[in-house]
């Protein structure tokens, strides 16, 4: 994992992350990012030397070896300045391409052991996409500013060093400038970020719109709706608002900078007509005060205009650390790498007075529920959309912990099993089950081929599609691949419950993933289930009542509690939700 002191983290800590991924490349950078700054004092002794000795040429005694020597100095100087910018961009580049192969699998690796309940929170998804998006683009950058910083101080300690010589008051007025500056500009910077922080979740948005707008999926609906133009209006306003929100901070912080470049400008000013005073009465020499003079232009240039934005830059940096130092301290659910297999059997699921509400939610959605699941036997959870059907699903495999009343697997209460543990027990197939663009087989055995996937293949009657494709069940599917193959929704929701059964849990829950089929095809795999699956307890959610049916069980949710609980006889029987529910689907396919 990323090796950081998960409290202390700084942008020290970045630079020192960049160093550990490439020490080569990065002390390359840095020896030329100290000889940058080096090269601007000594320039200095080398072009007043230079034109001392040029003075001296109409003397008696002309320095013309010194001359020549200076000259030959500020040749290589330019040479360095020329050779060094190309380096630089050539070792950055490296450096920013060995982020991408060797920080970037860790920053995935660190999203994907996330703990579930983050994922469905919309601040850790701003959190997400402000840390990770380009990430290596902004450690670079981080970088950057930082040897930058060095290049910029080792060349204006050097410069004050030189005048601090000749007049040490200079030198002391400067600093009293400059601190006040570099806190304004810092101040700047972290205004900017904060406002970019803000319009964060405007930004999501607009990323979404233009996902909806140019993505694959909603082609079809997006041609037959023609939603394109008011999406894109929405996208341009978004865009709008958000330019106009950042703008307006860009442009007060801006102006605080100017101001304070115009006092760096009219102190430059003030020096060079002091120093000036001294080459009168002999105390400085033409050739040091020119290039005195010519470096003060070019630190005011320096500080005007590079260390503003830099520190502009480095406060906003800073920002970025506190969201990085964040996104480190997520918590992670370590399990997530447990690839043990743990073959647990499956007895019985004993459910006491269960509550439960999510964070933001302000009333309880499950509400007082007991249920006894006994092994072998079949399941179905019904009723209307919102009653928590699929809440109570994720709390029954692990995914939310923080429940109130007491959940028993075989007994043990369910917070002492591991999440791995949970997870070999329930083979859970959802709603918004995933499409995987890769091989049908890796799409339902991954990473473990051997495990009878011809079986599962037949039990659900994936033979005739397979043997459609034109590279059988290694063929690719979705539209990623040239060679991709397009299937109906249907088949790829006989692929989501094979890769379940595939799984070989005890347990399977199927969460309503039958929508795409017909009504007969449901029917049929819901029928066929407890033949495909022997042995299995099986929990299964659909509103098509009439594949329920068969269940040994029917357990009716209403508003978070159980309604009603029996045979699908008994409930015909009791006349109440359920027989309505059912008489009413009843009449609708006589219709
Ligand atoms: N992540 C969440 N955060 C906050 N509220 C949620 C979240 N997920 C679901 N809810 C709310 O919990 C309630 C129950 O939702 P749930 O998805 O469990 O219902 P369901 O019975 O499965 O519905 P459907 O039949 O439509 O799938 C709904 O009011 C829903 O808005």
């Amino acid at each position: 994992m990323l090796d950081l002191q998960k409290k202390n983290i700084s942008v020290l800590s970045i630079v020192k992350l960049c160093a550990k991924y490439s020490p080569k490349l990065f002390a390359m950078c840095l020896a030329l990012t100290v000889m940058d700054g080096l090269l601007v004092p000594l320039m200095l002794v080398v072009v007043a030397n230079f034109i001392d000795s040029v003075i001296t040429l109409t003397s008696n005694d002309p320095q013309t070896y010194i001359m020549i020597k200076n000259a030959m100095f500020m040749g290589l100087g330019y040479l360095y300045t020329q050779l060094s910018q190309e380096l630089k961009l050539y070792f950055y580049e490296l450096l920013e391409d060995t982020l991408r192969n060797k920080l970037k699998p860790e920053i995935i690796k660190k999203q994907f052991s996330m703990d579930y309940l983050l994922f469905e929170s919309t601040q850790t998804q701003d959190l997400l996409l402000r840390v990770t998006k380009d990430i290596e683009k902004k450690f670079i950058k981080i970088l950057k500013s930082t040897n930058l910083i060095i290049t910029i101080a080792v060349q204006v300690v050097g410069i004050l060093y030189a005048l601090y010589k000749y007049n040490w008051w200079i030198v002391i007025i400067f600093i009293f400038i400059i601190i006040p500056m570099i806190f304004l500009t810092f101040k700047g910077g972290k205004a900017i970020y904060e406002s970019e922080k803000k319009v964060g979740f405007i930004t999501r948005q607009m990323n979404y719109l233009s996902d909806i707008l140019s993505n694959r999926e909603a082609s079809a609906e997006r041609t037959l709706f023609n939603y394109s133009y008011t999406l894109n209006k929405r996208f341009k306003d978004a865009h709008l608002y958000r330019s106009n929100f950042n703008t307006k901070t860009l442009a007060r912080e801006t102006l605080r900078i100017k101001l304070c470049n115009i006092v760096i400008n009219i102190f430059t000013i003030i020096i060079i007509v002091t120093l000036s005073r001294q080459v009168y009465n002999n105390l400085l020499s033409v050739g040091l005060f020119t290039a005195i003079v010519g470096s003060m232009i070019n630190l005011t240039k320096v500080i005007s205009l590079q260390l503003s934005e830099l520190f502009f830059e480095f406060s906003s940096h800073n920002e970025y650390v506190k969201d990085f130092k964040e996104f480190i301290q997520l918590e992670e659910n370590k399990e997530v790498f447990d690839d043990r297999c743990e073959n647990l059997k499956f007895e019985s699921l004993h459910i006491k007075n269960l509550y439960f509400k999510y964070k933001d939610s302000k009333d309880y959605i499950i509400k007082g529920i007991n249920l006894y699941l006994e092994k072998g036997k079949s399941y179905s959870l019904v009723g209307l959309n919102g009653a928590g059907k699929t809440t109570l699903i994720k709390i029954l495999v692990g995914l939310y912990r923080d429940f109130e009343g007491e959940i028993l697997v075989n007994g043990k209460d369910i917070k002492l099993y591991t999440f791995n543990q949970l997870r070999s027990m329930f083979s859970v197939v959802s709603q918004d089950y995933a499409r995987y663009y890769v091989s049908l087989k890796d799409n339902i055995a991954f990473d473990n081929p051997e495990g009878g996937l011809s079986s599962v293949i037949e039990k659900l009657e994936l033979g005739d599609l397979i043997r459609d494709l034109p590279e059988g069940e290694n063929s690719y599917l979705g539209k990623m691949y040239d060679n991709g193959i397009d299937i109906s929704g249907g088949q790829w929701q006989r692929i989501a419950i094979a890769r379940a059964l595939y799984k070989n849990g005890p347990f399977v829950i199927l969460d309503e993933p039958t929508s795409s089929l017909s009504p007969t095809a449901e029917s049929k795999v819901y029928s066929n289930f407890s033949k495909i699956a022997k042995d299995k307890t099986l929990l299964m959610i659909s509103h098509r009542l009439g594949s329920t049916k068969i269940s040994d069980e029917i357990i009716v949710l209403d508003s978070g509690k159980i309604a009603e609980q029996g045979s699908h006889e008994e409930l015909m029987m009791k006349d109440n939700i359920y027989a309505k529910l059912f008489n009413t689907q009843k009449e609708m396919y006589y219709e």
